[in-house]
């Protein structure tokens, strides 16, 4: 984490990244979109997506029932397999926190909170800062904040820069992952300078979405961003991971950045602690597909229960 003189040598050093060449990015991404992945080599990008994913409910009509289930599946996806991974985390709203925390009592599992006004942004500091510190009191392990894309947008880079730091220390030992609404960004240029501004401002993660906003994660500006943290860790020796978030559904989305992540940031961050899945319903695809793989039948979508 970086402090502030003033915020010219940012703003500088911002206008100073290279361009995004656009076509090369959305070629670069198709192109490793169709590279085929089988058999056992399949089977361990399912069990690795699988134990990357941040199991994820963010409605405003989550109950404590409906996060205690969640947190039932996170631990334990398919009851029938003891050999399933468990996943990463649960992703909840702060106000939940607690419920998530005592359902994954023992489990090892992290529980992620959004945070700062999620998914908007707009509140005051102080607002954000108090529901920071909300979730970290009953137990998050992971913040997953806002960035202001009003204040991005408008040029003001110092006020995202100076709410991300001052997230940063209201998280204490809880981990920072900084969502840049990548959806509300406009050009793959401003992915690239959000990107570094929040890595400066101490993210732990960046992440591309907070899932209420079309578009959501992209193989481009997921490239963008793995090349961001890439760049980034050989200036700055900090290595900081990456979480695509939002519309990813499939086993096929999510083999596809893991082949991404391989083939630009490289194989570093193909672990949890380096990357992530943000899903609501990408779980029940990939036990799916696992169970395919290992009994050459379909179970169906009932076989599993809701994620
Ligand atoms: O952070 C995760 C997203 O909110 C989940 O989005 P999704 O419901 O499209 O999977």
């Amino acid at each position: 984490m970086e402090t502030l003189n003033g915020g010219a040598e940012l703003r500088a050093f911002l206008r100073g990244l290279p361009g995004v060449d656009r076509v090369g990015a959305e070629e670069r991404a198709a192109r490793l979109a169709t590279r085929s992945i089988k058999t056992t080599a399949k089977a361990a990008a399912i069990d690795l997506a699988i134990s990357m994913v941040d199991l994820t409910t963010l409605e405003g009509a989550d109950t404590p029932g409906k996060v205690r289930a969640l947190c039932a599946k996170a631990a334990r996806p398919d009851p029938g397999d003891p050999g399933v991974p468990r996943v990463a985390a649960v992703c909840v709203y702060s106000d939940l926190v607690d419920v998530a925390v005592r359902a994954l009592a023992g489990t090892g599992i992290g529980v992620a909170s959004v945070a700062t006004a999620f998914p908007s942004g707009r509140a005051p500091l102080e607002a954000k800062l108090v529901d920071v510190r909300a979730a970290v009191s009953a137990g998050a392990a992971e913040i997953d904040m806002v960035i202001d894309r009003g204040a991005f947008l408008a040029g003001d880079v110092e006020k995202v820069f100076d709410e991300i730091t001052a997230v940063k220390e209201a998280c204490g030992a809880a981990h920072l992952k900084v969502i840049l609404e990548t959806g509300e960004l406009v050009t793959l240029d401003n992915v690239r300078r959000a990107s570094w501004l929040a890595m400066r401002a101490g993210a732990d993660f960046i992440k591309t979405s907070t899932g209420k906003v079309s578009p959501a994660a992209t193989l481009p500006v997921t490239l963008v961003m793995l090349e961001a943290v890439r760049d980034y860790r050989a200036a700055a020796g900090r290595q900081v991971g990456v979480k695509p978030a939002g519309g990813i559904r499939t086993t096929k989305d999510a083999i596809r950045y893991l082949v991404l992540v391989n083939e630009t940031a490289g194989p570093d961050w193909l672990a949890p602690e380096f990357f992530r899945l943000g899903a609501s319903s990408l779980l029940n695809d990939l036990l799916m597909q696992r169970r395919k793989l290992e009994t050459g039948v379909y179970s169906g979508p009932d076989y599993f229960t809701v994620d």
